[in-house]
């Protein structure tokens, strides 16, 4: 099939079905703005998406892509990761060609979002899938006649056979906020990160790219303009305490995200902003 775009429902959502090249695809939900598939042309998903996920906007949709704007986690007084995962997005592009397939969403503020942030804003999030390689470009317009300050990321939820047998390579020399022990700061001194228990840590100024290798499967994590890389795992009983996600799913998840979130980013008035993450299936 060559490259092309479809629209469809996916679990009564509005959603877009981005076919790439060589049978790669992605899927792209309306509401949050949200990936929630990428398939690669060997036919594997690279994205955990739960199965008790809950698509009727009443919380976000756990797994894929989430976008967290204008607020990282519970940085602030808005609801946590902000409000734009659980509102619709209007598609303002869609393109294609022999070997790529693009769609851009956006979101903008309204009534409902003032009461909550005073600011006036559009989002632009386009997603680009290639064979083996999808580019996540987040634009943030400041639209008003004031600066702000956001934080941000792409929650990247990352499907891994088990997590226990991942490594992390590219972090090792970093500064983390390790949100699991107490928010202490520490520097990362091993050459690659294991996942042996929860972990929730804000690794900031990352200049490298990251490598995750799990045995015979690895992907290269790249961003651009997001200053920190957030790795999460809930790991046993923080993932029991989840009502959308089962109990044993910890074990097929890891979280590498791009975010803006120890680093305040503060825009001024018509001002833009870009952030990226790119996937690449080596
Ligand atoms: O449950 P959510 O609101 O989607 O948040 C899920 C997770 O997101 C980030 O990775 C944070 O660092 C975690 O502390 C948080 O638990």
């Amino acid at each position: 099939m060559k490259p092309c775009i479809e629209d469809f429902e996916f679990h009564g959502i509005p959603a877009l079905r981005v076919n790439g090249p060589q049978g790669s695809s992605a899927v792209v939900s309306r509401l949050g703005g949200q990936v929630l598939s990428w398939t690669t042309p060997d036919g594997r998903e690279r994205l955990y998406l739960s199965e008790r996920a809950v698509y009727d906007g009443s919380s976000a949709i756990r797994g894929g892509i989430p976008v967290c704007f204008p607020q990282f986690a519970e940085r602030g007084d808005l609801p946590k990761h902000g409000f734009v995962r659980t509102r619709e997005w209007e598609v303002s592009a869609r393109r294609s060609g022999d070997d790529y397939a693009l769609v851009t969403l956006e979101i903008g503020d309204d009534a409902e979002t003032h009461a909550l942030w005073p600011h006036r804003f559009r989002l632009e999030l386009t997603l680009m899938i290639e064979a083996d390689r999808i580019d996540l470009e987040l634009c943030v317009a400041n639209t008003g006649e004031l600066p702000f300050e956001f934080t941000a990321a792409l929650h990247t939820y990352l499907r891994v056979v088990q997590v226990e047998d991942v490594a992390v390579e590219g972090l090792y020399g970093h500064d983390y906020r390790d949100a699991t022990d107490g928010n202490k700061v520490v520097r990362d001194s091993g050459t690659e990160l294991l996942i042996e228990g929860e972990t929730d840590r804000v690794y900031r100024h990352v200049r490298r790219p990251q490598m995750l290798r799990a045995g015979n499967l690895s992907l290269g994590i790249q961003q651009q303009g997001f200053p920190d890389t957030v790795v999460w795992n809930p790991w046993v009983e923080k993932c029991a305490a989840l009502a959308d996600m089962p109990d044993d799913d910890w074990r097929h998840m890891l979280c590498i995200e791009a975010a803006a979130a120890d680093v305040v980013q503060e825009l001024g008035a018509g001002d833009e902003w870009y952030g990226r993450q790119t996937l690449v299936a080596l």
